[in-house]
This record gives structure tokens, sequence and C-alpha cells, in this order.
């Protein structure tokens, strides 16, 4: 395993025991989910309320299963009887759901990842499971952005990996300052993609940019 790849590894597995010694229990945590109900004026103990902290920790199960995921793991499965393939590979509109850090209200978009495969290539499905790992995270969209590109080009080193997420975020949609109808793009182009104007317009113009 190269070393880059043995760091992502070392920080995400200290970010996990990091996760694992802060967590609470689940008592606690429909506890948590009791009190916001009084916060937003409610009654905890009403019948229509008494099963939502015990759905709301479930969900939160859901929308944020992203910590205990290994995304290097995913990509360790290669190809390399490819008869020397060597252009671009592209994922377009992976459908997401995320969270943002600061309302922590969804985030939803979709992601278009592509990469120049060195020697071996990846099982296209993995592609969407990463931007689903660290989409199922409290996130801000160019993090993400950054995370996917900075993993996939860690473990497949490949020629030029480049990652462009177009998202609603919610809190600025139904909340704040109120503006439905845009959207927040991000990229994050590197080795062929960022070096090479000609490749970067073909993604472009493969993704309809
Ligand atoms: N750069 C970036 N900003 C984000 C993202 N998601 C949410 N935000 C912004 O984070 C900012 C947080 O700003 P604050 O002023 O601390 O929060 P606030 O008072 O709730 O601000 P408003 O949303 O303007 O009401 C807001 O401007 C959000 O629109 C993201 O993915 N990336
Ligand atoms: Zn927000």
């Amino acid at each position: 395993m190269n070393s880059k790849v043995q760091d992502v590894r070392n920080s995400l597995a200290q970010e996990r025991e990091a996760a694992a010694a802060r967590r609470p229990d689940r008592v606690e945590a429909e506890e948590a989910v009791r009190t916001l109900l009084r916060w937003a004026g409610d009654d905890p103990a009403r019948e229509g309320l008494l099963g939502t902290p015990e759905r709301v920790v479930r969900a939160y199960e859901e929308f944020f299963g992203g910590y205990l995921v290994d995304p290097v793991d995913m990509l360790q499965r290669t190809f390399e009887e490819t008869d020397g393939y060597d252009e671009m590979v592209l994922l377009r509109d992976i459908r997401f759901e995320s969270h943002c850090e600061h309302h922590m209200a969804p985030i939803i978009g979709v992601a278009h990842v592509a990469y120049f495969p060195r020697s071996r290539v990846v099982g296209i499905s993995k592609l969407a499971r990463v931007v689903q790992v660290y989409a199922k995270r409290l996130q801000i969209q160019e993090k993400m952005t950054a995370q996917i590109a900075n993993t996939i080009e860690a473990v497949l080193q490949p020629h030029g990996v480049a990652v462009v997420i177009e998202a609603t975020h919610q809190c600025m949609t139904t909340r704040g300052v109120h503006k439905p109808g845009t959207s927040m793009v991000t990229s994050r182009m590197l080795g062929a993609f960022r070096n090479d104007p000609k490749t970067r317009q073909e993604f472009l113009g493969m993704i309809g940019k």
C-alpha cells in the first residue's frame, strides 16, 4: 500500500476512534431529541411524538452513516484487464444527500466523478460509493468535493481526477436568506484535468458544462 493511502487510512482510523470515544449512548441521544422538541415548542410526551426520538436517532444513523465506513477500502478491488484502455472514465449525475455542518440542513445534489486510469480501473459503482460515504457526514460542499477527489487520487494513482458537485443547500432555500432555485457548484481537478486545458474541456463538455 503506498504511503499516501496509508496516511489517508491512518487519519480516517484516528477520526473513527475519536468519534467512538465521543459517541453518546442511544438513550442519551433520544433525550437530546426530546430537548429539541421542547425547544421547538412542543410536548415530547404527547402521543404523536412518543416514538419520535427513537425514529430521529435511527434517521441519524442513516444520515450520518458515513463516519463508520472506510472509503479507501471501497477502492481496493481493481481490474487490470482493460486491453490498454487509457481514456477518461466518467460517472455522471451521481445523486447524493448530505447535511451542512452549519445548520444540519439537507444538501441535495449530484456529483460528476472522472478519472484517467493509469493501469487499473475500479468497479464503477465504487465511485458512487465514495461519494456516498463522504455525503453521509456533516459537510461543507468544498470539503466533500476535495475529499472525494483526494481519496480517488491517493488510492488509484490515476493520471488525473475530476470531481464537480452541483447542489442545493436547504439552509439557503428554506431558511435564512430564502433563495430557492440557487445551486452551488464546486470542482476539484487533479493531474491531467488540472494541467491540460483540453482534458478539462473534454470533461466539462461531457458533463454538459
Ligand atoms: N462555503 C460554504 N458555505 C456553506 C455551505 N453550507 C452552508 N454554508 C453557509 O455557511 C454560512 C454560515 O454562516 P453564519 O453567518 O455563521 O450562519 P447564519 O447566521 O445561520 O447565516 P445565514 O445562513 O446567512 O442566515 C452561511 O452563509 C451558509 O450559507 C457549504 O457547503 N459551503
Ligand atoms: Zn447550512
